[in-house]
């Protein structure tokens, strides 16, 4: 499992996350909803060892890790596509996915390391695997980004805005591989989405941020996303 406990965030003096209480339990998903601004990449950033807590508890499985560098999150189970995917544009897409092995430190990782799954989940990953990451559509680019953030075998997978920008037919083809990524490998999912159809379809339980702080929490299956839309209008 996944757990925060009243965490605490802040850029310099001023603070971003209030006393968040969340969890992710194993295989499952849960969508992270607000307006552009309350912290929501704040958030998967902190959980992932690039922002400090100023305050609160970070817990992987059990284990404390909210003063743990990012290496050893990663190692811990712990993988993270961040907004706007984060590719290296000027390296190949199999670069790209070698690169999410070095998330975990050590040595040069090699091609053979890349575990088949990725392939499987995204042939794309394979059939471009040498164009320039660059090169590829902004839904190509999504299915690499997730592909290179699955090389490491994770068991729990922070997704921040995987729809942004992206034309609907690849964002079905990425619905169904979330959904293939937690039913066969069984990882956990915690999204960050404004796409609240795509959220629901694919999430068990969601959480509301507001200005910093859970305002609301609960299953997918007991509201409407239409409830929940006023979060998100201005
Ligand atoms: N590097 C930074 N330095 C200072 N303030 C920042 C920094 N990054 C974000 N912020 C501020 O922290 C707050 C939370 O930003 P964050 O990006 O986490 O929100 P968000 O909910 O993910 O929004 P969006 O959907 O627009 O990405 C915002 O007020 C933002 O201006």
């Amino acid at each position: 499992m996944l757990k925060l406990e009243h965490v605490s965030a802040a850029y310099g003096q001023s603070p971003v996350l209030f006393d968040i209480d969340l969890e992710v339990r194993d295989a499952e998903a849960v969508a992270l909803i607000g307006r552009n601004g309350v912290g929501k990449s704040t958030l998967l950033r902190t959980i992932s060892g690039l922002h400090p807590v100023t305050a609160g508890g970070v817990r992987l499985g059990g284990e404390a890790v909210e003063h743990a560098p990012a290496f050893a999150r990663a190692r811990a189970g712990l993988a993270y596509v961040p907004q706007g995917r984060g590719l290296f544009s000027h390296l190949t897409v199999e670069e790209n996915l070698l690169m999410g092995l070095s998330a975990l430190g050590g040595r040069p990782a090699t091609k053979k390391e890349i575990p088949p799954l990725v392939y499987d989940l995204f042939p794309i990953c394979h059939d471009m695997r040498a164009r320039k990451a660059g090169n590829l559509s902004g839904g190509q680019q999504q299915q690499v980004a997730i592909g290179r953030a699955l090389v490491t075998r994770p068991a729990y997978l922070l997704l921040d805005e995987p729809t942004e920008g992206i034309q609907p037919s690849i964002v079905q083809d990425i619905e169904a591989a979330l959904g293939r990524i937690r039913a066969e490998l069984r990882v956990a999912v915690l999204l960050v989405e404004q796409y609240l159809d795509f959220a629901w379809a694919f999430a068990d339980r969601y959480y509301v941020l507001q200005r910093g702080r859970v305002v609301e929490s609960g299953l997918t299956a007991d509201v409407q996303p239409s409830a929940v839309q006023r979060y998100l209008s201005v």
